[in-house]
Formats: structure tokens, C-alpha cells, sequence
């Protein structure tokens, strides 16, 4: 009898023990979005060959990331490098475990992943905005407008089990209106969350954002008992603020970071803004502060060359440079120690 008591207090103890450590390492875990495949190539001026798509996508897969955002169901007059979406989606190889996703603007756009059945996408994001005149510019109708669209394409992906994310974006600074101020930012990420939403992206789209201006949003944000599990940051390099940003972000909570190999990309409907924060950076920042993510850094560094030497543009990531760079002179010193 008393034995089977300790069994039990032993089995609690394990199983409590194990959701304390759970809870730890949930803390410790940071899930990293990469967006290189949909924002880092959507500005790009000449078409990316599908192949060349499908072999980074296939290449990130290898990686570690569980989320890869892949491409948009945008309308191909506005943004017609996503055009080739059905295609990308068709041959890439998907390992199981990872959610590959999509932007979805309209019921156009969501009705066409649907159709796709299994060779469509895991997961779906609608994006929004803080500033009403990037909405127009983005998406062609106000920031109402548009949450009336989103809430049909909401519908239509719950009722087919598809989560969906969404994306707010001008947190902090707009290109057309300037300074955002942080109560614009918190009734769209209530009216999302509402809607369905299981996480809202915040973009610092043309990144102008300081720790400040982080720490001033997610402030307003927490104070309006907005969850930081609930969030994740996107953050724009343009002003080399984005680690900065991401610190001041991880500090507050937030535990989902989105980036981009090789820090591609750039928004179409703004003009000026430069790629995503580097993935290959944020993993670096990551392992350094002693988080965890699950993403092999020499693999990333391995996506991020094949795409940056297929666009024939340099690497954005310092770390990638850095650790190349280091690289080719041991290669170098190797050589010359083996030819004496
Ligand atoms: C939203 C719309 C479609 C409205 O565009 P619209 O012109 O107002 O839409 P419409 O309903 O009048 O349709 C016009 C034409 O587009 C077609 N169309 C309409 N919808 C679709 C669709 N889904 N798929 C394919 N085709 C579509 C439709 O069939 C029609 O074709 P037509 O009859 O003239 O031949 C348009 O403005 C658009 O596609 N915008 C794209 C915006 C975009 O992709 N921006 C970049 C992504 S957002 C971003 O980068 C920010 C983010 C997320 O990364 C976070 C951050 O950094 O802040």
C-alpha cells in the first residue's frame, strides 16, 4: 500500500517535473518563420525560375525550420513573381513536420489553396495594416474593407481546418503616413485575433522601429491583455535596427520571430525598405543568448548562397559573410600547410 503511495507521489513528481521542464524549454524555444521564399523574392524585378525556387525551398526544408512561408495567392497583376504559386507548391519536397504557408488576400485567393487539396499549403495568413493609406496601396481597399474581406477568407479556411496567421503591418512607421502611434497597431490585432487568427505577425515594414519604439507597442499591446504568445515580430532591416528590435522583443515575451535567408526582400508598396532581418543573424543572436530554435546555421548559411548566387546579389547576412569568409581562410591555410 504505502509502496503503490510513493509509486503515485513518484509518477506526479515525474509528470509534474516534466511539464516544469516543458514549460522551460517552451520558454527557452524560439520559433523562427522564415518568409525568404514569399517576402524575400516578391519584390525581385525579373522572374526567379520556379526551379530555382523549388530547390531553396527544398534546401530551407533541410535546415531545421518547421515554418516556411512559400509563396502568395495574390493577384498576379499586383505582385506576378508569386505567380507561379500552384506550381511551386507542386514540386517542392515536403517533409513532414514542417507547416508551409501562404499569403491569402481575398476569397480568390484562399478559394484557389482549397482547390489545390493536399498540394496546396498547411497553414494560410491574411495581412492588414496600422496605416490607412499602406492598406490602399497594398491591398487596394481601406483597413474596414479589408477585415471584412479577411473575415471570408477566415471562414472558408477554418471550415477546411487550415490555421491561419495573421500579419499587421506599419507597427511603427509607415511609408506614406510617417510615425504610427501604438493605439492605431492594438484594435487591428484585436479585430484578427477575433476573427480567428492564432497569431499576429507585427511588421515593422520599412524598418524604422528602435527598441523604444518596440518596447512603447508591446507595452500598449500587454497593457490591452494581448498575450506575447499570441505574437510574433517582423522586422525590416533598412535602418539596422532589426537584431536591435528582435533583443528588445524577446525581452518582452515574444517567442516567434519571422526573417529571411540572406536578408532578401523588401515590400513592394514601400519604397525605400530593404530585405528582412537575416535569418542566418537571428539564429546567431539566438544560440548566443542561449535559446533554442532547432535550425542548423551552416545549413542556413548553405540556402542562403544558393538563392543570393542564383540572384547574383551579394549575401545580406553579416553573420553569413562572416562565417564564410572565416571559412575560406582556414580552407586557405589548410592548403598552404599541406603544400610546405
Ligand atoms: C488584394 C488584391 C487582390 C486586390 O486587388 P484588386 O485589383 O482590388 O482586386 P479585384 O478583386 O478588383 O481583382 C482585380 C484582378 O485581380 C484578380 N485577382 C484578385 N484577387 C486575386 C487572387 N487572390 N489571385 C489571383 N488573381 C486575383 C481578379 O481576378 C481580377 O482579374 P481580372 O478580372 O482583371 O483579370 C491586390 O491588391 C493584390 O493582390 N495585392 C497584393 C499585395 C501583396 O502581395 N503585397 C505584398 C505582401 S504584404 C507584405 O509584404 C507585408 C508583410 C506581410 O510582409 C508584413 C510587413 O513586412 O509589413
Amino acid at each position: 500500500m504505502c509502496s503503490r503511495i510513493i509509486l503515485r507521489r513518484m509518477i506526479q513528481y515525474n509528470i509534474l517535473s516534466r511539464k516544469y521542464n516543458s514549460t522551460l524549454s517552451n520558454d527557452n524555444f524560439v520559433r523562427i518563420f522564415e518568409v525568404g521564399p514569399r517576402d524575400g523574392l516578391q519584390n525581385e524585378k525579373i522572374q526567379v525560375p520556379t526551379s530555382i525556387k523549388i530547390e531553396f525551398i527544398n534546401r530551407l526544408s533541410q535546415t531545421g525550420l518547421k515554418y516556411i512561408e512559400v509563396t502568395s495567392f495574390v493577384s498576379p497583376k499586383w505582385v506576378p513573381q508569386m505567380s507561379d504559386h500552384v506550381e511551386v507548391l507542386a514540386g517542392i519536397d515536403r517533409i513532414p513536420g514542417i507547416c508551409y504557408s501562404a499569403l491569402t488576400p481575398n476569397v480568390q485567393g484562399i478559394n484557389k489553396v482549397v482547390s489545390l487539396g493536399k498540394k496546396g499549403v498547411d497553414e494560410v495568413a491574411i495581412f492588414s495594416a496600422a496605416s490607412e493609406t499602406f492598406s490602399k496601396k497594398n491591398i487596394n481597399c481601406s483597413i474596414e474593407t479589408s477585415l471584412q474581406r479577411f473575415n471570408d477568407v477566415v471562414k472558408i479556411a477554418r471550415e477546411k481546418d487550415l490555421p491561419v496567421r495573421g500579419y499587421v503591418s506599419c507597427v511603427v512607421g509607415c511609408p506614406y503616413e510617417g510615425k504610427i502611434k501604438p493605439s492605431q497597431v492594438v484594435p487591428i490585432i484585436k479585430k484578427l485575433l477575433d476573427m480567428g487568427c492564432y497569431e499576429i505577425s507585427l511588421g515593422d515594414t520599412i524598418g524604422v522601429g528602435t527598441p523604444k519604439s518596440i518596447y512603447d507597442l508591446l507595452k500598449e499591446i500587454q497593457s490591452n491583455d494581448i498575450p506575447s504568445n499570441k505574437l510574433a515580430i517582423h522586422c525590416h532591416d533598412t535602418y539596422g535596427q532589426a537584431i536591435a528590435n528582435i533583443t528588445q522583443a524577446l525581452d518582452m515575451g515574444i517567442r516567434c520571430i519571422d526573417s529571411s535567408v540572406a536578408g532578401l526582400g523588401g515590400c513592394p508598396y514601400a519604397k525605400g525598405a530593404t530585405g528582412n532581418v537575416a535569418t542566418e543573424d537571428v539564429i546567431y543572436l539566438l544560440d548566443g543568448l542561449g535559446y533554442e530554435t532547432g535550425v542548423d546555421l551552416n545549413r542556413l548559411i548553405d540556402a542562403g548562397q544558393f538563392i543570393t548566387e542564383a540572384l547574383k546579389r551579394e549575401n545580406a547576412s553579416k553573420v553569413a559573410r562572416a562565417l564564410l569568409c572565416k571559412q575560406q581562410g582556414e580552407t586557405k591555410t589548410t592548403v598552404k600547410s599541406n603544400q610546405t
